[in-house]
């Protein structure tokens, strides 16, 4: 059997046991538990926030959490670093893909911060990272004290264990982990790649779909939550697990001599989840013009602000384009929001070169942008016939209602120098047509 099993359904309150009669039944922290297993409380939220956004999760593990050395600073993340040390920068910006080292380092190691704003201590803002790795995190795990992670990976799968159970992320797949659940990443393809969307917030939901109706867009069933599985070796005498944990920007590291995969059972609705990118509805016009990229919403993070999100995260799937008598790309804006892309596969249909699956592109608050030149052309004489966005082409978007610095890291490296060029043969075609 897989060690990969997953519940379906997003939000739902699920309960899952590796050993059957793990669970305590009724009730939430019997005397003694079943199979003198530590019941222990996972809170996603506080304890008080009205019932339809309540998370929390009960974990019933062999040795409770609290069971580890003092957490002292860990430097091997030399290229994560806290939002409030980021830099501004209003210039249209685009990043040639990431390079992933060569030199062994793993999913931790691998962290670079590119843009971000607000920060974890008030709870509010989101940080962009990629990742990098060429090596698994034996023996060591993450939690993130900051907020939650949806990583995007863009190349190599990622083999994921987590308190809850195992994740098994493709590339086209999303994942998120949440604030607090210790994770492990192993890279089973080699080389690896991907995007990281930290929210320090709410958490990630569905959008609302009003008018659409009941279906479309990312539908709930086909968020996959892993079932419970714990480590059944102990470790060997003398080895200790690492675990190193984000807190306000930094890591800390701890040591205990037991693994944290170690819950044989868990209920709740506070669990981390995965997603596949290729079962996204896409719903958009069948007339004309070109409608505001919301329409492509996988899973947004809201602010206190109805409608307005602290991050939204939007996929341009394959799909068709029909609309007539419409210039179909993005059409040129300027957006009170932030606009991080990134591509997993193939050509974004606003940009014929130049941005590349690994790569990424920043365009701030009120910084101005859309297709480029070439696209520009080709668009405005094309024969509007039906054409398919083809299935090769995935690209996403962060979209965030903050307002986005970046790192000194980002702002010295595998920057395209040559990106404002793309828009300079955009030419007065008006005037000289004047008489
Ligand atoms: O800038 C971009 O490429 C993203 C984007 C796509 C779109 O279809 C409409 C607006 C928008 O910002
Ligand atoms: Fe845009």
């Amino acid at each position: 059997m897989s060690k990969y099993e997953y519940l379906s359904g997003f939000g739902n309150s699920f309960e899952s046991e590796a050993i059957k009669g793990a669970l305590p039944i009724g009730q939430n922290t019997p005397q003694k538990c079943p199979m003198n297993l530590f019941a222990e409380q996972l809170s996603g939220n506080a304890f008080t926030v009205p019932r339809h956004t309540q998370q929390r999760s009960w974990l019933y593990r062999t040795r409770p959490s609290v069971c580890h050395s003092p957490l002292v600073p860990y430097n091997n993340a030399t290229l994560l670093v806290d939002v409030n040390r980021l830099n501004p920068d209003p210039n249209q910006l685009r990043w040639k893909p990431f390079p992933i080292p060569d030199q062994q380092h793993d999913f931790v190691e691998g962290l670079i911060t590119i843009a971000g704003a607000g920060h974890p201590s008030v709870r509010h803002g989101i940080a962009i990272h990629i990742y990098t790795a060429n090596k698994d995190m034996s023996s060591k795990c993450l939690y993130n004290s900051d907020g939650d992670f949806l990583i995007v990976p863009q190349q190599g799968t990622l083999n994921i264990q987590t308190e809850f159970g195992y994740l098994e992320v493709k590339s086209g797949e999303i994942c998120v982990i949440q604030r607090g659940m210790c994770f492990s990443v192993g890279v089973p393809d080699g080389p690896s790649r991907g995007y990281i969307l930290e929210i320090f917030g709410s958490h990630f939901r569905l959008p609302d779909l009003g008018p659409i109706g009941a279906n479309g867009l990312a539908n709930p069933r086909d968020f996959l939550t892993p079932v419970a599985a714990f480590d059944q070796d102990s470790l060997p005498e003398g080895q200790k697990y690492t675990k190193i944990n984000k807190f306000l920007g930094k890591l800390f590291t701890a040591q205990q001599d037991f693994t944290p995969y170690n819950v044989v059972a868990w209920h709740g609705n506070y669990a981390p989840y995965k997603y596949d990118l290729a079962l996204f509805c896409a719903v958009n016009s069948v007339t004309y013009d070109h409608l505001d990229p919301s329409i492509f919403t996988v899973l947004t993070a809201p602010t206190n602000e109805p409608g307005v999100a602290a991050a939204d995260f939007v996929i341009f799937p394959p799909r068709w384009l029909v609309q007539e008598k419409t210039f179909r790309p993005p059409y040129y804006h300027r957006n009170c929001m932030s606009e991080f892309m990134g591509l997993i596969r193939g050509v974004y249909e606003a940009k014929k070169e130049g941005f590349l699956p690994g790569g990424g592109s920043l365009h701030s608050c009120m910084t101005p942008h859309g297709p480029d030149a070439e696209t520009f052309n080709a668009a405005t004489n094309a024969e509007l016939k039906p054409v398919k966005i083809p299935d090769v082409a995935l690209a996403f978007m962060f979209e965030s209602s903050l307002i986005l610095g970046i790192s000194d890291y980002a702002k010295a490296n595998f920057i395209d120098d040559d990106y404002w060029k793309c828009w300079q043969d955009l030419k007065d075609a008006f005037t000289s047509k004047q008489p």
